[in-house]
């Protein structure tokens, strides 16, 4: 657990960028620190690292204060990823991920086996490995970041903006992937985005920042869009957190009806459309599983041509529906209980 006491930092000239912050960043999880530009974000994640050093105050890992520790070895088991990912220009993809290794005293050859076994693990294939910086796309070069900061296996990663240098389609792309590898790695990870979005997506703990550098909330994603703290609160996660608070609800507990003659099956069971009075065959629009979210369900009761989302099991075969009136009962149930 990486530990904020009571953490001030004023920067010469009397500026104060962090303003007596305590907070708890949990072992093995996210923690998303958000907030509007200048609020003191990366001046925080910095003092995890003592790339900053706290005003007063202290940031402890594990129950320990960093300000006494071996600067060197601190930073052994904390991994760093900036926004422009910072790789080394004239490095191939494989160095700059194999350097760190290295330097910590493996072989070169081992260090570049596990380098190529961590490229695949973020999306990239052998064919990126001789290639420079400059010969890859933001995505790639972002990519190849997470690999080398991952390189040393650092129980600790700190990432300022990681995605923000992509296109958002790009971005979604490697917030996939990124939750994919969180969940086999398990790091301690403090992540900075000014993107709200990206926060309640990524984070298991979210810490949002106002101006002044003082904490604004600190909660679960769903805990700060159902419960915001106050006015800055709400209108910073937005006018949308009814709906995208759905995100994080189960469609497992949703009662369904049985399947309505209206829905055309093939052989195996599987919806193929929805057939119309005047023999016209509409598509299901997708369909979910019990494993989705109330909010994918909303989305395909209220775009169905038919006011109707189709639940499929695992193979695919339909196996009830839910209509956007029930849906509606159901979410006013469960606000009422
Ligand atoms: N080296 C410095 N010297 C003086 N003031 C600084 C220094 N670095 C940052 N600041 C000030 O401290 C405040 C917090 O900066 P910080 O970079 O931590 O904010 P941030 O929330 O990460 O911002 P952004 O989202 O724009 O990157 C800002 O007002 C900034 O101008």
């Amino acid at each position: 657990m990486i530990t904020f006491d009571d953490v001030v930092k004023v920067y010469p000239g009397g500026s104060t960028a962090v303003d007596h912050v305590s907070l708890e960043l949990p072992t093995g999880k996210m923690t998303v620190l958000v907030g509007p530009s200048g609020c003191g974000k990366t001046t925080s994640l910095r003092m995890i690292n003592r790339m900053i050093s706290p005003t007063s105050g202290r940031v402890l890992i594990d129950g320990k204060d960093i300000a006494g520790q071996d600067e060197a070895l601190l930073r052994r088991g904390i991994g760093y990823v900036i926004q422009s990912a910072g790789l080394f220009p004239h490095r191939t993809v494989l160095d700059n991920v194999a350097t760190v290794p290295v330097l910590l005293g493996k072989t070169r050859r081992e260090a570049r086996t596990a380098a190529l076994s961590l490229l695949e693990r973020v999306g990239l294939s052998a064919e990126f490995a001789k290639r420079y910086p400059a010969q890859l796309s933001g995505g790639q070069q972002q990519r190849v970041g997470v690999a080398r900061a991952l390189a040393a296996d650092p129980p600790i990663m700190l990432m300022d903006e990681p995605f923000s240098a992509v296109d958002p389609v790009v971005r979604e792309g490697l917030h996939r992937e990124f939750l994919r590898l969180q969940q086999d790695l398990g790091k301690t990870i403090a992540m900075v985005t000014h993107d709200i979005d990206e926060a309640i997506k990524l984070g298991d703990v979210v810490a949002i920042f106002r101006q002044g550098g003082k904490l604004a909330q600190v909660g679960t994603p769903q805990e700060l869009l159902t419960a915001p703290a106050d006015e800055f609160v709400a209108e910073f996660v937005g006018r949308d957190r009814g709906i995208r608070s759905l995100s994080f609800d189960s469609a497992a507990a949703l009662p369904v009806a049985d399947l309505p003659g209206t829905l055309a099956l093939d052989e195996a069971g599987r919806p193929t459309g929805w057939l119309m009075e005047s023999g016209q065959v509409l598509p299901t629009g997708g369909t979910f599983t019990a494993a989705d979210s109330l909010r994918l369900v909303t989305d395909l009761a209220i775009s169905s041509p038919v006011g109707i989302a189709v639940r499929v099991n695992e193979e695919g075969k339909a196996d009830g529906v839910v209509r956007h009136h029930d849906l509606a009962d159901y979410l006013a149930a469960r606000r009422a209980s």
